[in-house]
């Protein structure tokens, strides 16, 4: 079977806080996305044959010294171009316009006026609320463009040269807060672009699965399941491409949840035809990880000691090249693209050691959690992994601040399921996106059976989000909570008190490492 045709728009990404967003609305738009970093070379672009591109914003000025830029043959290449903010000034100025530093910026909802309704804007009235968050803009256009809107302190809030396919515009409207700008994007893609708009998540299904028979030939290949979304979601992928030619590996790195060893392996022996391995390797990993503080180590650690497991076992079940992993976008941005800052390196990304031997599949490296969801419900797999609350590859180690050991593992373990379970009985389960303990490495005083202790504080974090990348603390109800301390300080030895973290992301992120 060929790999059907697909239509697809590619986001280049300059930095902006909202180049994320972008590729989702795209999609949700149904057409496929990618999104590549701005110095991406355009025979790699060109390879993808996309409708159409976009330029994100981005925190750079246009005309200072060593902004990103795009090579110019891009705009002849007779795919249409959408700029975005930085995505419209840089545009503005390597076709002959005029970008300077405004005098008064414009941050949040600000009134456009909509001078030509046709075209880009057709959507528009004469007045429309938009989102801006600019310092520079265009104060003329380059030649050939037309105006389509301003704002009181943006002369050119929208620009056009039709003829050229090339549209831009300084407000976001991949943002909520403009109301019109889903109807924006969706113009570009299918008035534009002529995108038909066949991405839907069984295509995406059908897509990948041609697409892996196709890499992969007739050669077997090994998956890094751990049980959780993601990877069990890759691992049923991968299966319906080559069967059994897959084998699955599940490593115990001795930084599980309490029963989650013999959990998953219950549930995928009984539930499952795939074949599965099973790896006890927690003594090798806690040797690792001793004496080790730094949250950035102890991830590369983690990182490195996953593949050379996951070597070991390809060689023991014979010829393998590839490495499935249920990589997803967010663990992809978060551990630095060429535009984005380190916030921490995922172990499946950032933490993979440089001199790998296995080549990786990671079928999901463009989506995000919500959307890898509904990709398992489409693939028929169960509520159980589909709502399954994400529990990061390296464990445990990354919520034990300061070293790890056997006496913290074990008594962290305890506490969590204490959280998790009364967070179920509460039937807050599914609700609240993630919900755990951890563990400071603090010990305050206190009190217990008249007695002076000094113990481990451990910390609940809960918090809602739809994909990872922002979220807010859940509102646990009170009751929940005195119960989940007071189970907590009576029935977990070494610890005397509870806290409760009430951080967003950001500025905070979900793990505290
Ligand atoms: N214990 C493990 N054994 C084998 N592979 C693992 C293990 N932990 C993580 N991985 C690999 O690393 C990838 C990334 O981990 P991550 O926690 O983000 O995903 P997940 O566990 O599949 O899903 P979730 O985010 O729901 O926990 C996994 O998809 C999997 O391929
Ligand atoms: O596979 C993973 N490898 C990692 O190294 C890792 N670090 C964090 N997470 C999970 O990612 C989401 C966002 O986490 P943070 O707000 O802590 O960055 C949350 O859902 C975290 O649990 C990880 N997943
Ligand atoms: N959001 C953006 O793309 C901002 C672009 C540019 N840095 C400005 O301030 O105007
Ligand atoms: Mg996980």
């Amino acid at each position: 079977m060929s790999i059907p045709e697909r239509e697809m728009v590619v986001v280049l990404d300059f930095g902006g806080q909202y180049s994320q967003l972008i590729a989702r609305r795209v999609r949700e738009g149904r057409v496929f996305c990618e999104m590549l970093p701005f110095n991406t070379p355009l025979a790699e672009i060109q390879a993808k044959k996309p409708r159409g591109i976009i330029f994100s914003g981005g925190p750079s000025s246009v005309y200072q010294q060593g902004a990103p830029v795009v090579d110019k043959e891009i705009y002849n290449l007779n795919i249409p171009i959408l700029g975005i903010c930085y995505g419209m000034q840089l545009m503005s100025l390597q076709l002959g316009g005029t970008v300077s530093r405004a005098t008064r910026h414009e941050y949040g909802k600000t009134d456009l006026e909509v001078m030509s309704r046709e075209g880009l804007l057709c959507c528009m009235g004469e007045r429309e609320q938009c989102w801006m968050s600019h310092g520079d803009l265009v104060e003329a256009p380059p030649p050939g463009f037309n105006i389509l809107a301003r704002t009181e302190q943006a002369p050119v809030a929208a620009m056009a040269d039709a003829e050229r396919g090339l549209y831009a515009v300084q407000f976001h409207p991949e943002v909520v807060h403009t109301p019109k700008g889903q109807d924006i994007l969706h113009y570009f893609l299918y008035d534009i672009c002529g995108c038909t708009g066949n991405w839907t998540m069984g295509s995406f299904i059908e897509h990948t699965v041609a697409e892996i028979r196709e890499q992969v030939g007739d050669k077997h290949v090994l998956c890094a399941l751990s049980g959780g979304v993601d990877s069990s979601v890759s691992a049923v992928l991968v299966h319906r491409a080559i069967g059994d030619k897959l084998t699955c590996v599940f490593v115990n790195h001795g930084l599980l949840r309490k029963g989650e060893a013999e959990a998953v392996q219950k549930f995928f022996r009984d539930g499952f035809n795939i074949n599965l391995v099973y790896v006890d390797a927690s003594e090798r990993f806690l040797n690792k990880l001793q004496g080790v503080t730094d949250p950035e180590r102890k991830r590369k650690i983690i990182g490195e000691e996953f593949i050379r497991v996951f070597e070991e076992e390809a060689a023991k079940v014979g010829e393998i090249d590839f490495l499935v992993q249920g990589t997803l976008y967010p663990d992809v941005v978060e551990s630095g693209t060429a535009t984005a800052a380190v916030i921490k390196s995922h172990h499946n990304v950032g933490g993979l050691p440089e001199d790998m031997k296995l080549s990786l599949i990671e079928p999901l490296r463009w989506l995000f959690k919500d959307e890898v969801r509904q990709v398992g419900e489409k693939l028929g797999m169960p509520p159980e992994i589909v709502w399954r609350q994400p529990f990061p590859g390296p464990g445990l180690a990354v919520r034990i601040l300061g070293e790890v050991t056997p006496e913290k593992i074990a008594l962290l373990q305890e506490a969590d399921a204490i959280v998790t379970g009364e967070i179920a009985r509460a039937g807050l389960d599914r609700e609240i996106w993630q919900y755990f303990a951890m563990l400071p490495n603090l010990r305050s005083v206190g009190v217990m059976g008249d007695e002076r202790t000094y113990a481990h504080t451990v910390a609940i974090r809960a918090v809602h989000s739809h994909d990872g990348m922002t979220a807010d603390w859940a509102r646990i109800p009170y009751d929940v909570l005195e119960r989940i301390s007071s189970r907590i300080v009576n029935e977990v030895e070494g610890v005397n008190r509870v806290v409760y973290d009430i951080t967003s992301k950001p500025p905070a992120t979900i793990e505290w490492e």
